[in-house]
Formats: C-alpha cells, structure tokens, sequence
C-alpha cells in the first residue's frame, strides 16, 4: 500500500491501493484543489441552468439558434487551432474502458486513435478512477503488462503504430466523492481531467503530441467555456504553454446541436473538432421533451437508425460546422459488436460497414468503432474516401442548409412502440446497471454494445412511454403494472440464462434501481447519479 502526501483542505476518502501514490501526487492532487475552488460553484450553476431549461421546456418552450451569439455563427473569419501532432489523421478511433487488458488490447490495435473512456463506458469505481490515469502513464512509459486468471499474458507490440491516446473524463453532473476539497465533493470531469494532466501531460508533450481529451455531454457553450478555463489554469498552474492541450467535444445532447458553433468558438485554441454522439443523442432527445410525448415521442430505440430525418439533420450540420471552422467532424458508434454466430457477425459487420460508408460519403473525417475486430473495417472505408489525404476538412458542404424544424423534427421517425422493444428496454437496462454497479462501464447484451449512454436511452424510454399513457401496437396501454409485471418476467428470463452465476450478482439492486427510476413521478436526470449513491 503507498501512502498519499498531504494537500492543505484536500482529503482523500477512499481506500489507497498499490502504486497510488504514483496518480495521486501532490503535484495532481494541487491541480483538482485548484480546479475545484476555482471553478465548481460555477459547474454548480452551470447544472442549474439546465434544471431551468428543462423546467421552461416542460411549459412549452422549444430549443432553436440562440439570438445572443448570432455574431459568432456570422463571423467568417475565424478558426479553430490547426490540428495537432497525432490528431491530423483521425480516420479509425478505437474506443474502450482503461483496464490493462482493455488498454493494452486497444493500443495494439492498429487503430489512429484511441478514446480512453472514463466516462459512458466506465464505471466509476474508485479504484478504476485511479487505475485508468495509471494505466495510461504505463503505456506511455512502454510498461504496460497484464497477465490474465487464465494465464494469458499481455503486452503492447512493438511492430504497431501506437494510436494517439484521447482520455474522455466524466460529463459535468457526476460528482467524485472519494476526493472532497474543504469538506466539499470534488467534480468527477475535474478530477480525471487532472490526474491525467498532471501524470501524462508532460509525457505526451515529451513523446512529440500532447494531453488531448474528448469531452462529453455538455449542453451549451457556457459549459464549453468552463472547461476552457480549466485548460488555461491547468496549462498556466503546471507550466505547459497554453493551447497544448486539445479537445474533441461530443455533440451529444439536444440543447447543444443548436450551439456546435459557439462550442467551437469557446474552445478555439484548445479545439480539435466535433464528434456525433449518436447514443447519448438519443438519450437526450428523449430527456430534454419527456414529458411533451405528442410531439416528441421516438418508436422503439433499434427503430431509430442514424439516417432518420433528425438523426440525419443533425449530422449534416455537424459536419458542415466542423468544416466551416477548420475542425475534425468524427462520426459515432454502430453499436454491433462481432459475434460467434456466423450469420449474426455477418450481419453486424455489413451494418457497421453501411453506417461507415455513410459518413465517410457526408464527409466526417473518421469514426469511432467499439471492438479491435472492426478496426479494419472502418480504415479500408475511410481510406476509399480520403485516398492519401489525411482528412476531408476541405469538404465544405456548403450544399447543407439545416433549419431548427429540422433538428426538431421527431415526428417524422418510422417506426412503433412495441411490447418487444418494451421488454428489450427493461432487460437491457437492468442488465446493464448490475454490471455498472459492480464495476464494468460496458457490456456486450445481445451482440450489441452497452454503455451508460445506451442504458439511458432503454430506461428514460420506459419512463417516456410510461408518463405519457402510450399504446403499444398490439394496443395494450404501458402501465406501471405492465412495466411491473415485465420486469418479473424479464428477471426469470436472465435467472434461467444466467445459471449459477446469477447468485454472485448485484441483481436486486438493479432491479430496484431501474424500476425507481422508471415509474417515479420524478424523472432522473442520469441513472449514474443514484447509481453511483449505491456504490462503495
Ligand atoms: C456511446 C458511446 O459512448 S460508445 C463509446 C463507449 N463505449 C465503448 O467504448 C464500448 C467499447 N467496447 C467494449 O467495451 C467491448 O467491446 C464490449 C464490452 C462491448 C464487448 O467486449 P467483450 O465481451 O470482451 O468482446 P469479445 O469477447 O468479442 O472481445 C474479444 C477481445 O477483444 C477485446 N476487446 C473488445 N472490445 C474492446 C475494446 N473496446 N477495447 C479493447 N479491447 C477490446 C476483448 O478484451 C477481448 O480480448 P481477449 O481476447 O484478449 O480476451
Ligand atoms: O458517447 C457517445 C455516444 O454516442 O453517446
Ligand atoms: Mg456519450
């Protein structure tokens, strides 16, 4: 066990395991002492403001352009940072959770970049809070090894391009409670932003790149200017010249598809382009008008594909902005993983393979893709388009023109609300919080790809349906009786598939969890949040 060195007002809460020492320096833990006083009343009213969107919109309020920043969308002279050393040819990004097995697995995997998630596809365990930033700087020291239970042993390959590391910390809302400055819970967004900063920075920088990040689930461009300021007192407080660090941004909510150009704008100099986070999207689609279900109301969540006309518009947009500024557009996850089923992989390679095509053709400059085995696959689409060049910045796509109706246009999608995708929803809901809660961000549930931001989507759309009396097409109204009486049924099915293993898990928990949050009269904001009251 190592021993932590103190900060003044800074205490640590959770246990302290092997080599924490090395994450938890003085060095790292000044910076969140100093990020915390700095900027966490202004994360709090930041988090505020979002109750008070969602409280007009409830009353009838719409989301559009804002007026106030017209000047900034108008304004053709400026800019993004030209892209950084690692960040210029973006065409494949391998994501994952930071586990040595995971890491080591994604950086052999010949992929440009990789997104080290400490965010959708990361439980927030302490121990992975502190493991993540350390298993990182092992990589960059070239250390890294792992030995499975079963022997199997692990270790980065010399004959393959690393990838440039991109670490995604916790969205703003989730709090770090085993960090408290002067008695107060610490931002989880700050706290894995600085202690990777403060333990890879300087190495990334050394190695010819830099500290890059991927940001998500920001609802405006005031949250985007926060973490700009964070940027420039982390680079002023650790002595790195500002502009070092770069920053990819998730467009991943409702309110923030009508602010992609003031987020670029806030963050300019920090800025590595947009990323079209399909899965949260949805999520928030359904969130943001939960309680409007005659307008807002999407069919069931496999029904809404990614050329669906709002799903589309918001794409088009993504990429003519990014392009407009001089910014990376980078695509989002299929979410098919491969299968031992022969039949069922080749299905999900040829549909993963489509919704590459797509992109690459619309103009995105790369994509994300979830598993080692589909890293190839999207390369060879991309490099069909982009040929020798890097990138397809200069793709302007001045062809696109997207209205707010458009954004908004949820009416149009095909498709039903169907018993089935109710079942599907509780299921993979409940499935997945009984992994969360025992440590693991992500999951493979019936050949797709979990993580918190698909989560979201099954349980805010039972409570969607749920809240607004919706018909299901066989004609059965969604009661809190149905919702009941499913979940039953849905937990004997997992019982029975499970077997013996089903006794060692969190399942009450995550019964309990998901159906609180699914009939309350009072809608969670995330599932996370309670979630994370549950955990050590
Ligand atoms: C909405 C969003 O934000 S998307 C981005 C966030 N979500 C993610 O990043 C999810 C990433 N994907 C994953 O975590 C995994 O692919 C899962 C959990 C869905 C499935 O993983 P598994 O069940 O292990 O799949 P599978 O058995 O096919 O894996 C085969 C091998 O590939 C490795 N692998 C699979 N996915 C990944 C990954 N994303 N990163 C690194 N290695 C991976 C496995 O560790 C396994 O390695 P091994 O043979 O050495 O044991
Ligand atoms: O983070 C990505 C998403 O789709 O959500
Ligand atoms: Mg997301």
């Amino acid at each position: 066990m190592s021993t932590i060195a103190g900060v003044d007002g800074l205490e640590i809460t959770g246990p302290v395991g092997d080599r924490y020492d090395e994450v938890l320096t003085p060095r790292a833990l000044e910076l969140v002492a100093l990020l915390h006083r700095e900027l966490n009343g202004r994360r709090l009213e930041r988090l505020a403001a979002r109750q008070e969107r969602v409280r007009a919109l409830a009353d009838g309020a719409s989301l559009g352009f804002l007026e106030e920043t017209r000047s900034i969308r108008e304004d053709d002279s400026w800019q993004v940072a030209p892209p950084a050393p690692g960040l210029v040819d973006r065409r494949v990004e391998m994501t994952g959770p930071t586990d040595r097995k995971m890491t080591i697995n994604a950086l052999n995997s010949g992929a440009k970049c990789w997104l080290a998630d400490q965010e959708d596809a990361n439980s927030p365990l302490w121990e992975n809070v502190v493991n993540g930033p350390l298993n990182l700087m092992d990589s960059i020291d070239g250390t890294l090894e792992f030995t499975s239970p079963e022997g199997k042993e692990y270790r980065l390959h010399d004959d393959v391009e690393l990838p440039t590391i991109i670490v995604r910390p916790r969205g703003w809302h989730l709090p770090e409670k085993h960090i408290t400055v002067d008695g107060e819970q610490t931002s989880g967004s700050l706290v894995d932003f600085a202690l990777y900063l403060a333990s890879c920075g300087q190495k990334q920088i050394d190695r010819g790149q830099g500290p890059y990040f991927y940001l998500p689930k920001m609802e405006s461009h005031l949250e985007a200017r926060l973490w700009n300021d964070a940027f420039n007192l982390a680079q002023d407080h650790l002595g790195i010249p500002r502009g070092t660090i770069r920053a990819t941004v998730l467009i991943e909510t409702y309110p923030a598809a009508f602010e992609m150009e003031e987020i670029l704008y806030e963050l300019r100099d920090h800025s590595a382009g947009l990323n079209a986070g399909r899965w949260d999207y949805m999520f928030s689609v359904v969130k943001t008008f939960r309680t409007r279900g005659d307008e807002f109301l999407l069919p069931d969540r496999n029904s809404v594909t990614m050329t669906v006309p709002f799903m589309r518009a918001y794409t088009e947009l993504l990429v003519r902005t990014c392009h407009k500024r001089g910014a990376h557009a980078i695509g989002g996850m299929a979410a098919f993983i491969p299968s031992k089923d022969p039949a069922v992989n080749e299905q999900a390679f040829a549909k993963v393979r489509a919704d590459k095509e797509r992109e690459a053709n619309d103009g995105f400059d790369g994509s994300w893709v979830a598993h080692p085995g589909m890293v190839e696959l999207c390369k060879e689409v991309f490099t069909a388009v982009l040929g020798d060049r890097p990138n397809q910045i200069d793709k302007k796509r001045e062809d696109v023109q997207v209205a707010a109706e458009q954004l908004l246009d949820v009416r149009s999608t095909p498709g039903d609300v169907t018993e089935a995708g109710l079942r599907s929803n509780i299921s993979v809901g409940i499935q997945y919080i009984e992994a969360w809660l025992r440590g693991s961000g992500a999951v493979g549930i019936n050949n797709l790809m979990e993580d918190a931001a698909t989560a979201e989507i099954s349980r805010s759309q039972v409570w969607q349906w749920l809240h607004n009396g919706v018909q299901l097409a066989g004609g059965e109204t969604v009661t809190r009786e149905l919702v009941e009486r499913i979940t039953d049924e849905e937990m004997q099915a997992i019982s029975q598939a499970r077997g013996d293993a089903f006794a060692s898990g969190r399942w009450d928990d995550a019964r309990s969890l998901f159906l609180e949050m699914a009939v309350a009269d009072e809608y969670s904001d995330f599932l996370t949040l309670p979630a994370y009251e549950r955990m050590p």
